[in-house]
């Protein structure tokens, strides 16, 4: 049983938003290093956000069919970055790192989840997201009934996630941890310190309504 649902929150790009995900409780930050995504930073721009993180709050470094020069810059310059490959990368590309990290999956009926995991041995959690033009942060929920819950499975949900349905989500799906990055931002690209503090209080509503059993609403 989870007890504690974990948080990412993905996309940031200033400092103020990542000092509010950090108060709000996010267990990680991602940070896009992909040129088309409208949430893109630089690896210098990371680096700096990076500098801000208190101990215990894990820097995720998010690509999309990278040159591996570009994952190894980003590598030197954050040791601590979790990789997360969330484009058409094969196996091999994940796990020549020789570090656990975070495969990202666009969920379709016919996605072969335990296959997916068998190919990946070293992915820390399968990440399980929308599928969306360009590759993903396109806000979009898939079918959960497509997964089968399972208390501890190493599974990220994603896509589409918010305030208003990831507690939905946590009781259908009982992933080890839930990502967002649209469903907490004001304008497209740019994040809502207030809707961060919301997603994260509505995923401890949740995980408490798990232990008490009874629905969220009923624990304030
Ligand atoms: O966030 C992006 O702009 C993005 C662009 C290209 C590939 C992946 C991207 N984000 C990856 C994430 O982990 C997002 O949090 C995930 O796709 C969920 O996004 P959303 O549905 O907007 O919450």
């Amino acid at each position: 049983m989870n007890s504690r649902t974990r948080i990412k929150i993905c996309g940031l790009r200033e400092p103020a938003h990542v000092e509010a995900a950090v108060l709000a409780g996010a267990d990680a930050l991602g940070f896009v290093f992909y040129a088309k995504s409208v949430r893109a930073v630089t690896l210098e721009q990371a680096s700096a956000l990076v500098e801000l993180l208190p101990p215990f709050v894990t820097p995720v470094g998010l690509f999309v069919n990278a040159d591996p020069n570009v994952i190894d810059a980003a590598l030197r310059a954050i040791p601590q970055l979790l990789l997360q490959f969330h484009g058409d990368e094969a196996p091999a590309e994940c796990e020549r790192w020789g570090r656990p990290y975070l495969r990202a999956l666009a969920v379709r009926p016919e996605t072969n989840l335990l296959d997916c995991a068998r190919r990946h041995p070293h992915a820390q959690a399968l990440l399980l997201d929308a599928p969306v033009e360009g590759y993903g942060g396109g806000g979009k929920v898939f079918d959960w009934s497509l997964l089968k819950p399972s208390a501890n499975s190493p599974v990220v949900l994603s896509g589409g996630l918010n305030a208003d349905n990831v507690a939905d989500g946590i009781r259908r799906v009982r992933p080890w941890a839930v990502d967002v990055s649209s469903g907490v931002e004001q304008t497209r690209g740019v994040k809502s310190p207030d809707l961060i503090r919301r997603f994260c209080a509505a995923v401890r509503a949740a995980d408490a309504a798990q232990t008490t059993g009874l629905p969220p609403h009923e624990n304030l």
